[in-house]
């Protein structure tokens, strides 16, 4: 049991990589299983009208045939899929499996396949050639395949259609196909629209997961994520890269003297105010309670010293009116610049510790590393 169901696991999975994404993943493994069913099928039923025809050059003969060559189209299919593991590989297995299918269900309209029951697998091509082609090109291919039935069913006398069906049973084939389209399309459209909204909406909660909803600015979780990305890139290509840890001085006070909601603002706006100071490149997070990280690519701890002075005279000139008192607050701020050898939470931690100096220092002032 175990290991068929690891068989059935490692088929469907062929040809997806890890990087792919869950929605390309899933349309994979349903060309695998179409892939299956095609082949597997149409081999079966190709076999058995060959032996049917007891090999003489009848209908069922040349029915067999064709069930066979659809089944190597389809066979194929899963082979480009297994060794083209790429965008365009998955493509044309597509196109072959939707093209050989069409082809396939016009050659039974066309001859009737068993006791002129052929024309009744022509329900499988909306579903499928939707699900391959998207909605806009499977629409397109699905009228392409609509008009070309109706064309050999309806104009008889066109020598297109080999079998012999009554009035009644073609025009019913058309309208239940066309039904059966149009049902199919407007599934796959109402499919298309909730997974794009599923997809806004996932992003969206991604981006929320990581934003600060005081500040704006990225919350911890965010700048460990840029943090690590940049310090491999910086790793790479032997940049320079500098961490600014900052905390508002007597932030008790604040909140004491003037309430949590005031508290609250004096953080936000001085959030921003970093957040306005800095280049694109460079990212400031909300990391603690009225703590601020800020990273800063290719930089050196003189350059960033610079900045941060700019910054804490921008804070210090600040001025927050509450009610009819005029409140202002100072910042502290740590440097630290990495060596190549540093690890992130090293790095952090010097400089907290710098920050820490700059506190004993008697705060409002920055400090690097001697
Ligand atoms: N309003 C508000 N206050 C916060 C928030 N997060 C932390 N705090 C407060 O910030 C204050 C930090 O106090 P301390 O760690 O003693 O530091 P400080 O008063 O700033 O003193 P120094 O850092 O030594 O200059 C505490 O009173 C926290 O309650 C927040 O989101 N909003």
């Amino acid at each position: 049991m175990f290991i068929v169901s690891r068989f059935i696991r490692n088929y469907l999975n062929t040809g997806t990589k890890a990087s792919n994404s869950p929605a390309v993943r899933q349309q994979i493994q349903v060309t695998n299983l179409f892939g299956f069913i095609g082949y597997f099928i149409t081999f079966i039923l190709g076999v058995t009208a060959l032996f049917r025809s007891q090999w003489d050059h009848n209908d069922d003969f040349y029915l067999g045939v064709t069930l066979l060559i659809a089944s190597v189209l389809f066979f194929t299919s899963r082979i480009i899929l297994k060794y083209f593991q790429s965008k365009n590989g998955y493509k044309f297995s597509a196109n072959l499996v939707t093209s050989a299918l069409m082809l396939l269900m016009l050659y039974l309209i066309v001859m009737g396949g068993v006791k002129n029951t052929g024309p009744l697998w022509i329900y499988i091509v909306p579903p499928v050639v939707l699900f391959f082609g998207g909605l806009k090109r499977g629409l397109v291919q699905l009228g392409a395949f609509a008009l070309v039935v109706i064309i050999i069913l309806e104009f008889p006398n066109n020598g297109l259609l080999f079998a012999e069906y009554s009035a009644e049973f073609r025009s019913r084939l058309i309208y239940s196909f066309l039904t059966v389209s149009m049902l199919f399309v407007f599934y796959e459209y109402s499919r298309q629209r909730s997974f794009k909204t599923l997809q806004e909406l996932s992003k969206k909660f991604e981006q929320q997961a990581r934003i600060d909803s005081l500040s704006g600015l990225q919350n911890r979780r965010g700048m460990l994520e840029k943090l690590e990305y940049e310090h491999h890139r910086i790793l790479r290509h032997s940049k320079n890269m500098t961490l600014m840890m900052c905390d508002i001085d007597h932030f008790k006070q604040v909140n004491d003297q003037y309430g949590h909601d005031v508290g609250d603002i004096v953080i936000k706006q001085v959030g921003q105010m970093f957040a306005n100071g800095l280049r694109k490149q460079d990212t400031v997070a909300r990391w603690g309670g009225e703590e601020f990280l800020f990273m800063l690519p290719e930089t050196t701890q003189q350059q960033a010293f610079v900045l941060a002075e700019k910054l804490r005279k921008k804070v210090e000139n600040y001025e927050q009116k509450v009610d009819s008192a005029h409140l202002s607050v100072t910042v502290s701020i740590g440097i630290y610049q990495m060596h190549p050898q540093d690890k992130l939470d090293h790095a952090i931690s010097r400089a907290d510790t710098n920050l820490y100096r700059a506190k004993t220092h008697g705060r409002n002032c920055t400090v690097v590393t001697d």
